[in-house]
């Protein structure tokens, strides 16, 4: 067992020995930033590798994955200790139903975060997709109106299936960011940034490859078509994330119970008005009354 009775994160020791050493050196690091616990939170449409990627951090079968729509959809934590650090990784059902956010789903979901703290969020899809899906953007919005635009500080956007070729002899690189742009361009839209600060706000891209047929490298690392070692990279994008300075999301009962978080500044509203009524209006009714009270009445007018 590791610290606080969690389960050591034993699944290091089934990476090659390269990724082992680069994931330990990258626990050091957040160590070293006094970042001891990582909770990182798996949302997304189903099917797409949400549960696999869980596992595939882990190094462990730590969920069940399904070629089919899981039923009963529950969030699960998985948690493991490794050297003093703590990395919990919160996997989630799909977020669509027949073409519709499912709101049990989402409620289930946001009950389940209650008095967590959402250090990083990973948006999960699939790489090998050729058109964009408005599902995504439903996806997104839901996203931000229970959890509020800062989530999207705090996430990198997940493609799985990364070990797929490309038609018409499209260079690996090119496809994967063609196909990276226009997501993001869509979870963009959904997360309601607005055009004026889009171009700064980058969501980072991390490819993907669940399956155990992964092409590995000299090092028995597992690689995508474009030689990258994957698990390191992708840790490495966690990593700084983690650390990069915005505030993690802290999920309490006024934001699950309370209004669309990016809303809640129009509650002021009422209560300007009223302020307005009784400090500008009132005073300036009373100064109109008082105006037309000492007001010298011309002959004409005084009745005989
Ligand atoms: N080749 C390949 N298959 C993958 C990859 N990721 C997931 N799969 C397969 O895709 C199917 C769905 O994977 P899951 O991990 O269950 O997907 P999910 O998003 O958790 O699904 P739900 O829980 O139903 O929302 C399974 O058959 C996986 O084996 C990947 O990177 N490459």
């Amino acid at each position: 067992m590791g610290s606080q009775g969690i389960r050591e994160w034993a699944g290091i020791d089934t990476f090659a020995p390269a990724t082992q050493t680069k994931l330990l050196e990258l626990l050091g690091k957040l160590k070293q930033e006094n970042v001891n616990t990582l909770t990182i939170l798996v949302i997304g449409k189903g099917g797409v590798g949400k549960s696999s990627i869980v596992n595939s951090i882990i190094g462990e079968k730590v969920v069940s994955i399904s070629p089919f729509q899981s039923e009963g959809p529950r969030p699960v934590m998985v948690s493991r200790s490794r050297a003093g650090f703590t990395l919990n990784i919160i996997d989630t059902p799909g977020l669509i139903e027949g073409g519709y956010i499912n709101v049990i789903a989402l409620d289930i979901i946001k009950s389940f975060l209650l008095n967590k703290t959402i250090d990083v969020l990973l948006y999960v899809d699939r790489l090998d997709a050729y058109r964009v899906d408005n599902l995504d953007k439903l996806v997104s919005k839901a996203v931000t109106d229970s959890f509020g635009k800062g989530i999207w500080k705090k996430a990198i956007i997940a493609l799985t299936h990364g070990q797929f070729s490309p038609p018409d002899e499209l260079p690996y690189d090119e496809f994967s960011s063609i196909r990276s742009e226009g997501l993001l361009k869509v979870v963009k839209l959904g997360a309601r940034i607005k055009k004026d600060v889009s171009q700064d706000f980058t969501i980072p891209v991390a490819l993907v490859e669940n399956s155990a047929r992964c092409k590995k490298n000299e090092n028995d690392e597992k690689v995508l078509p474009n030689g990258t070692a994957w698990i390191p990279q992708f840790v490495q994008t966690i990593t700084e994330v983690a650390l990069n300075g915005s505030e993690s999301i802290r999920v309490d009962k006024k934001l699950i119970d309370g209004p669309n978080p990016n809303q809640r500044g129009k509650l002021w509203i009422p209560l300007i008005f009223l302020l307005q009524y009784i400090f500008i209006m009132k005073p300036i009714e009373a100064f109109i009354k008082r105006d037309i009270a000492n007001e010298s009445r011309p002959s004409w007018e005084i009745d005989e």
